[in-house]
């Protein structure tokens, strides 16, 4: 039999059959959630940053960062991404993804407000990292589908540490069907306004995760996905 999704929090260790949704009402300083034979690792911080913290880094990241609308490559036919994006690197540290093309950074320097966030997270993760994927979602048609972040230029293993302005929206995490944690139920989140996750060990070789669509009326949600770039 195997062993489902068991979320840890700072004082409880529970284990659950069903997929699991967190209120946002429920905010330890953090969860971690064990995926399944140790397949993969996430940690959910639902309030890194406060309250009154999170509303100017997110009017910073909205202004200063250069959000674009890009194209995507999908079985040989041009498709625009449904969220806008951004990418920010360290000189020479390049990245592609699902048809996106080679990227490098798009603005010369770190800007500030990234620089205070990316140094703040990276204490927590024990990492440092050189590159942050950027992603705006305008309204609640704007989405990511189920996908792995299991570039092969982020390493067989890669920490991935994503956090969250704006609009809350739901975040869902499932195994891949032929791997190991196949047998596990879904992993439902939702990231708040200043929350923090980190993924690694195995999470993006057997697992999928996304951001859905909602019909629910929700304003602008930024989301920044840390990430190291090793060759
Ligand atoms: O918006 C999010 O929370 C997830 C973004 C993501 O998975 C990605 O950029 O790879
Ligand atoms: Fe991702």
């Amino acid at each position: 039999m195997p062993k489902r999704l068991s979320a840890t929090t700072n004082d409880t260790n529970a284990t659950t059959k069903r997929p699991r949704t967190i209120p946002p009402s429920i905010t330890p300083a953090s969860m971690q959630y064990t995926l399944s034979h140790a397949t993969g690792h996430l940690i959910h911080y639902p309030s890194f940053f406060s309250p009154t913290a999170s509303p100017t880094l997110f009017t910073s990241l909205r202004t200063v960062l250069p959000w674009k609308t890009i194209p995507i490559t999908i079985f040989g036919r041009q498709i625009d991404q449904p969220r806008q994006v951004c990418f920010i690197a360290d000189n020479n540290t390049y990245y592609a993804y699902s048809g996106s093309g080679k990227m490098g950074t798009m603005l010369p320097d770190w800007p500030d407000a990234l620089k205070e966030i990316k140094e703040k997270v990276e204490e927590v993760v024990g990492e440092k990292f050189n590159s942050v994927l950027c992603n705006l979602y305008r309204n609640g048609s704007d989405y990511i589908g189920f996908h792995s972040d299991n570039e092969k230029s982020l390493g067989p293993a890669p920490t991935i540490a994503s956090v969250s302005f704006g609009a809350s929206r739901k975040f869902v995490v499932k195994p891949n069907p032929g791997g190991p944690a196949r047998e596990a139920g879904k992993l439902e989140l939702v990231l708040a306004d200043g929350s923090l996750v980190i993924m690694k060990g195995m999470m993006q070789k057997y697992w999928k995760h996304a951001v859905p669509k909602t019909s629910r009326k929700v304003g602008e949600r930024i989301n920044l996905t840390f990430r190291k770039v090793v060759s």
